[in-house]
């Protein structure tokens, strides 16, 4: 198989929080790339760093060392006007999509929130219909809801909408399922999947469960305390591990070895 193309590579990438006594090193150089077209899942503990990478790579958080670049461009320190275009063509879905509703609007008001963006309201309506059909909701079901009025994995699904409304590059999903339970889970990590098949849409999956990472991974990178202990090929590392902690993240989900996985 040939090597996909680098969309995201960070070099040496490095946070620290605190400092002296309270110093906690939370991501310490680690070196990773996002090939074009393919979900790389990051997995490991609670505080293994995880977060605080794809924050990073969000250009949420500032570096302490390292290099971030995306597209081939330096964008480490962008600020301003560059960083605002970098937050187009790389969109972030979170844990609880509870919080990121206003209890009191339609599914049609949040979503419109993004038309001032993308240009015009007509654009956006289309964008807004696409988007919907990429996540497998119609506009006519969901766009005159309010947010209880839809399931945890319907409002997932609207969030990932409203990313997708921006036609990102990478799309960032931070513990996006673990909020859902289990059959729900499995149809967000299918529509990632369906993403990135039909899309070609670059996906960094972040999540505690190396059960999903390796459902949907194309590439697995593993965190322990700060350091990418083990990334490869998810065949490689689920069938091959290397590193002992894999190996016990693996040794949890014992079904996982007969790719049962769901
Ligand atoms: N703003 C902050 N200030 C101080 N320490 C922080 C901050 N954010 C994260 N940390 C620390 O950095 C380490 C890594 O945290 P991080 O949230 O990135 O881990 P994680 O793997 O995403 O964990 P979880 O799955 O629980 O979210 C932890 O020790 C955490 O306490």
């Amino acid at each position: 198989m040939t090597e996909p193309t680098v969309l995201f590579r960070g070099t040496g990438v490095t946070r620290n929080f605190g400092r002296g006594k309270h110093l906690v090193e939370a991501v310490k150089k680690v070196n990773f790339s996002l090939g074009q077209g393919q979900i790389t899942t990051v997995v490991g503990e609670s505080g293994s760093g995880k977060s605080t990478l794809a924050r990073m790579v969000l250009r949420l958080l500032p570096t302490t060392e390292g290099l971030l670049e995306f597209d081939g461009r330096d964008v480490t320190t962008i600020t301003g006007p560059e960083r605002a275009a970098y937050w187009r063509d790389v969109q972030a879905v979170f844990q609880d999509p509870f919080s990121s509703f206003n209890q009191f609007f339609t599914v049609r008001r949040l979503l419109s929130r993004s038309f001032r963006l993308i240009g015009s309201a007509a654009a956006g309506r289309d964008r807004m219909e696409e988007a919907l059909g990429h996540v497998g909701l119609s506009g006519a079901d969901v766009l005159d809801r309010f947010p209880h009025q839809l399931s945890g994995g319907q409002r997932q699904r609207v969030m990932i909408a409203r990313a997708l409304m921006m036609r990102p590059k990478l799309l960032v999903a931070d513990e996006a399922t673990s909020m859902l339970d289990a059959s729900l889970r499995v149809n967000i990590l299918n529509v990632l999947t369906d993403l990135r098949d039909e899309l070609g849409m670059t996906i960094l999956f972040i999540t505690h469960d190396i059960g999903q990472a390796c459902y949907i991974a194309d590439q697995v990178l593993v965190m322990e305390q700060g350091e990418m202990v083990e990334q490869g090929a998810a065949d490689q590392v689920i069938f091959d591990p290397q590193h002992e902690y894999t190996r016990r993240l693996l040794s949890d989900v014992p079904r996982l070895t007969d790719q049962s996985a769901g």
